[in-house]
């Protein structure tokens, strides 16, 4: 059940939106698509949902080419939300969850899970023009999740939500990936899918400038950060040998230097200076490594 995406374009007139696009999407991995707006992102997932055609290449999901209005294993959070103002929730989901081919009977028990689980029970019964532009989201992803689909397509799913339920949207969307289903979503946001993601896609201008798996893609870039406190003058270091860039912050400095020897050089200078506060080696982010493929600022 791989999603398997083939050398994909897309143009609309002279435009180019995906820019030869190759990735292959394990069944129940959670996949994430990265880019700032108009990378390209929304394009894919209309093109994975045969929603639109590409102008090259071919999209398909277990070796045949998807239909998202006649199967009932996909479930999709478009990023223009779509739900009927004056319905109630209810009518509304069991609506969509019977076109996926559930009993109302199922689709009511699926629904109340779905309330509890999102501390709203009370919504059920309100109109979805009544709810608050959060809990109108909660709604969309319940309709999107309902049927259990085996694909699961979600555009931009945080967005637009507080804090707190951003955190119990992820915990959703990791069961429903501990489940078995085949996760793809798309985010503004590096954080959300360095904490979610083995794999992953970093869109730019249509193109896919980053891909692979979190893991691979950061050790195969070789640098590391370092973050020192200390109260010590060490802008000085910023001539070390090794060291790639140098910040001052408020506590000390953070460095990117070349690898974990220069690191382990790095620790031996500093330490002679007397007490740290801190040394801490760390992985790249994912924005230093966008910022490094781009040569520009992901954020
Ligand atoms: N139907 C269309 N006709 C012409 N251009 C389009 C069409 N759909 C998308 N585009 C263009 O393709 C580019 C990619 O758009 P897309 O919506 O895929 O980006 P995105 O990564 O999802 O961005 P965002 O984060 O803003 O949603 C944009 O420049 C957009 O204007």
């Amino acid at each position: 059940m791989t999603l398997s995406i083939q050398k994909v374009t897309k143009r609309f007139g002279k435009f180019t939106a995906v820019d030869d696009l190759s990735i292959t999407i394990p069944e129940k991995e959670m996949f994430g698509f990265l880019g700032a707006n108009g990378a390209g992102k929304t394009t894919t997932f209309r093109m994975i949902l045969g929603l639109l055609d590409p102008s090259y290449g071919a999209i398909t999901w277990n070796g045949k080419e998807i239909n998202y209005s006649t199967s009932p294993y996909i479930g999709y959070l478009p990023e223009e939300r779509g739900l009927y103002p004056k319905l109630k929730v209810k009518d509304q989901i069991v609506y969509l969850a019977r076109l996926r081919g559930m009993s109302k009977q199922n689709a009511e028990k699926e629904l109340d899970y779905w309330l509890q689980r999102f501390n709203v029970p009370e919504n059920a019964s309100k109109k979805i023009e009544e709810l608050s532009k959060g809990n109108q989201q909660k709604i969309q992803f319940i309709a999107s999740v309902i049927h259990k689909p085996k694909l699961l397509i979600l555009d931009e799913p945080f967005s637009g939500l507080d804090p707190v339920n951003v955190e119990q949207l992820k915990a959703a969307v990791q069961d429903i990936k501990d489940s078995g289903t085949t996760i793809v979503f798309s985010s503004h946001r590096m954080e959300h899918v360095e904490e979610l993601c083995e794999n992953l896609c970093i869109m730019h201008q249509g193109k896919p400038v980053v891909h692979g798996s979190l893991k691979d893609i950061k050790r195969s870039f070789g640098k590391k950060n370092v973050t020192i406190h200390a109260d010590f003058d060490f802008t000085y270091l910023e001539k070390f040998t090794g060291v790639v860039r140098l910040k001052k912050t408020t506590e000390g400095v953070q460095l990117q230097v070349e690898s974990e020897q220069i690191a382990e050089e790095l620790f031996k200078e500093v330490v002679q200076k007397g007490f740290l506060r801190k040394f801490e080696l760390e992985e790249p982010s994912l924005n230093d490594i966008f910022i490094e493929k781009v040569g520009t600022s992901y954020e």
